[in-house]
């Protein structure tokens, strides 16, 4: 089958690729100007970043990997210097480029490696989770942690192309699948009905990456992203909206010592919202009920333990979306209908929190 293009305006401008067999396009894909490529990836994908690496070398380009450790022990910026260690050893310069074969956390550091690296050279992404496919490798924003929180270093900056090659996702067991359907079910909170439509007639088939279902998910998601990044790449508007569940999910990775997928800690943080867009005033018992019956389809939790509220609360404060002390969650007043709730009272935000803890 062919590949559909997705195409991303205005400031993040790139293109996405979605289909098979799309690491054929290296190194057209790189475009003109390229001598040598840093491929950053991980042990996990290692064959992959082995064989783009011989098919870029055979094509006389000067391909060096940086494996770097896996998860969320790459979003550090001791592996960021070692990548840029890489680069001022190779004497990288601005018309070189850097590819990041992995999931989200490879991509987010790739990006920010990128964006640093002589204030700026070309990236290519290729995300192999669906997660990052959907999300991560698109739109621009890179980032590592600090002991403090989440992704709280980074900047915006987009690659030119991004590749969704679904045969990637092969080697990807049912628990990824599932973590990284919680941001393509969040696309269908926000803004895409149809995506729900599809997972509540026929889950399996809709997290079956063979299957007809699965590409037209993927696919919306990913239009969502992109049209909303499209409209708001730095994040002045609109694209708070994607942030959906990760006020209080990047709470909960922070106080799981980011021993939990992304993705299983904000189906959490999305169930809580529900429920303060309810506790505010709007949004039906039955779209909160939703929620709660998309995540149990998907196998990810709908609850918190009791108790660490007040931990948790600290912990958004420092979040990048608390602003004068205020904190900002997105809420919906019904599907496809989100808004900003800031400074929200703290009883309201602990009566949710109550809501959710089991
Ligand atoms: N920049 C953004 O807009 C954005 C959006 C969403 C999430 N994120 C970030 O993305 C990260 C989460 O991404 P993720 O869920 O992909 O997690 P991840 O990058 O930690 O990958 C999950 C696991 O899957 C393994 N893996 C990757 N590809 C594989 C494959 N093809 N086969 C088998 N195993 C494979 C990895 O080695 C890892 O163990 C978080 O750090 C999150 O903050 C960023
Ligand atoms: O692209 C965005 O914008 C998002 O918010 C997407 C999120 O899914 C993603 O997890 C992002 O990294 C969170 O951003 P942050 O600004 O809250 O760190
Ligand atoms: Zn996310």
């Amino acid at each position: 089958m062919s590949h559909t293009t997705i195409t991303v305006s205005g400031a993040a401008a790139s293109e996405i690729l979605v289909g098979h067999g799309l690491l054929q396009q290296l190194p057209a894909a790189l475009g003109s100007g390229v001598q040598q490529v840093l491929i950053v990836h991980t042990a996990t994908v290692g064959k992959i970043a082995s064989s783009v690496r011989e098919s870029l070398a055979a094509a006389g380009y000067t391909a060096l990997l940086a494996e770097v450790p896996d998860a969320e022990a790459a979003k550090r910026v001791e592996v960021a210097a070692f990548c840029w260690q890489i680069m001022g050893q190779a004497d990288f310069t601005r018309s070189d480029a850097i590819i990041g074969i992995g999931g989200g956390a490879v991509t987010d550091l790739a990006g920010f490696v990128a964006a640093t690296w002589l204030r700026g050279v070309k990236l290519l992404q290729i995300p192999t989770t669906v997660l990052a496919m959907v999300d991560a490798a698109i739109g621009g924003k890179t980032g590592i942690n600090t002991a403090e929180g989440k992704n709280l270093v980074g900047c915006f900056y987009a690659a030119e192309r991004v590749l969704c090659d679904l045969e990637l996702l092969q080697t990807l067991s049912p628990n990824e699948i599932r973590a990284g359907f919680a941001e393509v079910a969040k696309c269908g909170f926000i803004a895409e009905p149809e995506i729900l439509d599809l997972l509540e007639a026929d889950v399996d088939r809709a997290t079956d990456p063979t299957s007809a279902e699965f590409r037209r998910a993927i696919e919306l998601a990913i239009k969502v992203k992109a049209d909303v990044v499209s409209q708001d790449f730095k994040e002045s508007g609109q694209r708070e909206i994607l942030n959906y569940g990760h006020t209080l999910g990047h709470a909960i990775e922070h106080a799981e010592r980011y021993q939990w997928r992304h993705g299983v800690a904000i189906a959490i943080g999305m169930v809580y919202a529900a429920e303060l867009g309810r506790l505010a005033g709007h949004l039906s018992d039955a779209v909160v009920d939703r929620h709660r019956r998309i995540f149990e389809l998907l196998q990810l939790p709908v609850t918190y333990p009791a108790g660490r509220w007040e931990g948790l609360l600290a912990t958004m404060q420092r979040d990048k979306k608390a602003r004068a002390g205020m904190l900002r969650f997105i809420v919906l007043d019904d599907v496809a209908k989100p808004r900003v709730l800031a400074g929200a009272d703290h009883s309201l935000l602990r009566f949710a929190y109550d809501e959710i803890a089991g």
